[in-house]
Formats: C-alpha cells, sequence, structure tokens
C-alpha cells in the first residue's frame, strides 16, 4: 500500500521553485502510470516516494510506514527490503557479470540467493545469453534491464520505475513493462512508474498526469 498526504518539496538551492503533489493512494495491486513533461518534477516525485529526498511537509506512508519518520539506517534497511528502484541511469557493479549483480542484489537485500529465481528472470528479460558478460560489456538496452531485474528479483512490496522504457525498443518496451505487471500481480506489490513513453500509457488503467 502507498499513500501520500500533502507533499510539498522544495530543492535547497531553489527554494521559490516549490512542488505540491496530488495525494496518491494505492491500495494492494493498484498500479500507476505518473506523467508529466520533461522537467514537471516526476523524479523528483519518485525520489519522495523512495524515501531519497524528505519533504518540507506532507507524509509517505508504505505498507503503513510513514517512511520520513524512519532513522537514516531503518529507511535504508526498509527500502533494501520492501522497494524496489529502478533509475534513469543503472548502478550495476561494472565489474561484476549479470548473475553476480543479481546475486548482490539479493545478498543485500537479507534474501537467500536462489539461482533458480535469477535465471527465470534472466529468461523473461531476454538477458540469458549474456549472463556470464560483465555490466560495462552490456549494451543500453540490456543495462536498463538489468536494472529492472535487479529491483524485482527480491520480491518488493513497491516497484518504483523511472522512465523504465527510455532506451527500449517498441517490443522490448511492452516486454518490459508486461513483465513488470505480472511480477508486481504475482507478489502483490504497487508499481508506480514515471515516464513521458506514450507508448505505455494503453497498458495502465490508472494514471496521473503532474
Ligand atoms: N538536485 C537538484 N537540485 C536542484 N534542482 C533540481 C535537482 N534535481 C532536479 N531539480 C530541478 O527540479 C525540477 C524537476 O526535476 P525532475 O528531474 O523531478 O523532473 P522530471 O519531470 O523527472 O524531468 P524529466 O522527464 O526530464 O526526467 C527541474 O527543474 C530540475 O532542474
Amino acid at each position: 500500500m502507498v499513500q501520500t498526504d500533502n507533499l510539498i518539496f522544495h530543492y535547497k538551492k531553489k527554494e521559490n521553485h516549490i512542488f505540491k503533489f496530488p495525494d496518491i493512494t494505492l491500495n494492494e495491486q493498484e498500479n500507476l502510470l505518473i506523467l508529466g513533461k520533461s522537467g514537471i518534477g516526476k523524479t523528483t516525485l519518485l525520489h519522495l516516494l523512495a524515501g531519497l529526498l524528505n519533504p518540507v511537509s506532507g507524509e509517505v506512508m508504505i505498507e503503513g510506514v510513514a517512511i520520513n519518520t524512519l532513522s537514516h539506517w531503518g529507511l535504508d534497511k526498509f527500502r533494501g527490503q520492501h522497494i524496489g528502484l529502478i533509475f534513469q541511469k543503472n548502478y550495476a557493479v561494472q565489474s561484476l557479470n549479470i548473475v553476480e549483480n543479481l546475486q548482490a542484489r539479493l545478498f543485500f537485500s537479507g534474501k537467500s540467493v536462489n539461482n533458480k529465481t535469477i535465471d527465470f528472470f534472466l529468461e523473461q528479460l531476454g538477458l540469458k545469453d549474456c549472463k556470464k558478460s560483465k555490466a560495462n560489456e552490456l549494451s543500453e538496452g540490456q543495462l536498463q534491464r538489468l536494472g529492472i531485474a535487479m529491483a524485482v528479483i527480491h520480491g518488493p512490496k513497491v516497484i518504483l520505475a523511472d522512465e523504465p522504457t527510455s532506451s527500449l525498443d517498441d517490443e522490448n518496451c511492452e516486454m518490459v513493462i508486461n513483465l513488470l505487471i505480472k511480477q508486481a500481480k504475482q507478489t502483490k506489490a504497487n508499481l508506480i512508474v514515471i515516464t513521458h513513453d506514450h507508448r505505455i500509457k494503453p497498458l495502465f488503467s490508472n494514471s496521473i498526469s503532474l
């Protein structure tokens, strides 16, 4: 479950540029697409939802926990266990191969490393043939799909995706969104995608525009 209440934010260096975000309420298994033009604050909202930024006022509740009340350490732990983040940039460890990156992700979220689960995601995301390739040997599209696998492999309750399809062709775009929707359904998670990629709008029944 995800709920926000009166979220207001500004960056320290831009105190007169105030963001006021619409309230979001997502019950179990509800997904949301957040649309909006470049620079409107989509990534900012996603970072507030992930607790990477602190609101000036207002609250973000995830699975009944007001995440902004957690300690720095508590928030890191909560995020590692319950939130799957897909960034515009990929944060895979460059010197590790695909399988090692996924093993590390599972290890750091406190989940047992299950090679069957890893193989399942590699198959679904079309990464099986390059599973021994290091991250720095992958194409942009392959890196983006690795980022998606890293975000969902530990079964988070909330999946937050920032432009997950920006470097994907039409075929991979639909495949990735369908996989995210399927994964969210399987683990009864909420999926929130922010984008200005209008190809994915028909795949969501629930959307807001900033
Ligand atoms: N760390 C920062 N410090 C100051 N201003 C920032 C910072 N990050 C973003 N901004 C500003 O906040 C505004 C919103 O940025 P944000 O990245 O949230 O927009 P966006 O809707 O995600 O854009 P895009 O679709 O281009 O990724 C922009 O004007 C941006 O310049």
